[in-house]
């Protein structure tokens, strides 16, 4: 069996070698001429599969390691009897530490206590929902708006996107690309809803680059100047608008779900689900291919305030900062969009906040709820 394999990809021996020989290419870079004697293409989000890139291929399986698939053509693929599978979930835990890192850093600039906000999800599936677990575990107030959950669930518990315009300090979009159809996500947050926002408020997301019209954000932060934009997903990536670049008080490229942890879950995901496409199993595990983290336990010898305890804890695993500051650099030295790629394809070992053991003694115990539902581990 031969496999087209992105270069991108963690433990793509372990995972897909044992299956046949694995060819690596970049994965804006795979063709169809790549794919000419393939059985399987193996991705993750930057490849288009569709039509294009397949028809006259002998590819059976196509897999990607990453949640989002609106990178591919699913009515394609089973139209042509091709194998597909993606792996939900896998890096929701990684885009949940981001949030949090990103919040604590942005209150802190702005010298605004975080816990003190109303935070607004727009979308909440495997991210959303652990976000809002995260948040109202610290006690915040959080308002949720999922329209295809509501019609399914009953409306009790969710909000209409307007309201959460109206009345959030924090808006966070994790919502899929979805470009049609009554729940289509493309500009979901528009000139009308960029316009509404709360002068002082915040706006994140880590979903799709197109559910935020990058232009009318743009608009409002220069003319206003009264909001501030945590971007980690944009339209266009790579190419990326330089000027929104330029005005997002935390701009990212592309990396909320970027913990080795969420990046091994995805490719394990992956490799079980084509095992399964070839009626066999597998019993490899993510014990079997993560190693153990180089900080596995921090000890916090006397209280602080939470936000200062969460602030350090969370440093020590993952400050957004350090992402921010990469793609300022990159981007100034190779421009936007090799930048953008490069800080991606270089991205350095980052593990999940629940890899670290919190080390609670006397009097810093009082920490040890916030700490525990801001997603970090306490030793017994
Ligand atoms: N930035 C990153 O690195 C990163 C990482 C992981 C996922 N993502 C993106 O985030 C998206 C969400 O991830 P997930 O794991 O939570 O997916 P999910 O499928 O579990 O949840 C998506 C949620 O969005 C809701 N939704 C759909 N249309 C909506 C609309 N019009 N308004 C409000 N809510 C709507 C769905 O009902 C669902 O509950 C993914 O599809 C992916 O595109 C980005
Ligand atoms: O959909 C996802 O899982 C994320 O957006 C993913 O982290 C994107 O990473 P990429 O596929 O671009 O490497």
């Amino acid at each position: 069996m031969h496999l087209i394999v992105d270069a991108n990809i963690p433990a793509a021996d372990a995972c897909f070698g044992v299956f046949g020989r694995v060819t690596r290419v970049s994965g804006r870079e795979i063709t169809r001429a790549h794919l000419e004697d393939a059985d399987a293409l193996i991705v993750r989000s930057v490849t288009p599969v569709g039509e294009a890139l397949l028809a006259g291929t002998p590819v059976r399986f196509v897999g990607t390691c990453t949640i989002g698939t609106d990178h591919v053509d699913r009515d394609y693929l089973a139209a042509h009897g091709i194998g597909f599978a993606s792996a939900p979930g896998c890096n929701a835990e990684a885009v949940a530490d981001y949030v949090l890192s990103s919040l604590l850093t942005h209150a802190e600039r702005e010298g605004r206590p975080l816990l003190e906000r109303r935070v607004g999800i727009v979308g909440a599936g495997n991210v959303g929902r652990r976000v809002q677990a995260r948040l109202e575990g610290l006690g915040m107030t959080v308002l949720v708006c999922d329209p295809p959950r509501a019609e399914r669930e009953g409306s009790a518990g969710f909000a209409g996107l307007d309201a959460l315009v109206e009345r959030c300090d924090v808006l966070c979009l994790h919502t899929p690309l979805v470009r049609e159809g009554r729940h289509a996500t493309r500009h979901l947050l528009g000139t009308n809803r960029i316009a509404g926002l709360q002068p002082g408020s915040a706006v994140l997301n880590a979903g799709r680059g197109d559910c935020v019209d990058g232009a009318a954000l743009y608009r409002r932060l220069t003319m206003l100047g009264d909001i501030a934009a945590l971007l980690d997903v944009w339209e266009n990536e790579p190419g990326i608008d330089a000027a929104l670049h330029a005005e997002a008080a935390l701009a990212t490229p592309h990396i909320a779900g970027y913990s080795l942890d969420g990046k091994l879950r995805g490719s394990l995901m992956i490799h079980h689900a084509l095992a399964g496409h070839l009626g066999s199993r597998s019993a490899l595990a993510l014990d079997d291919i993560c190693p153990p983290p180089a900080l596995a336990e921090l000890t916090l010898g006397r209280a602080l305030p939470v936000e200062d305890a969460l602030r350090l804890c969370a440093r020590a695993v993952y400050d957004a900062r350090r992402d921010h500051d990469a793609l300022r650099r990159r981007a100034a030295e190779a421009g936007t969009a090799a930048g953008f790629d490069a800080c991606r394809a270089g991205y350095p070992l980052r593990r999940e906040f629940a890899t670290l053991s919190v080390r609670l003694e006397g009097e810093a115990r009082t920490l040890a709820g916030p700490l525990a539902a801001a997603g970090f581990t306490l030793a017994a």
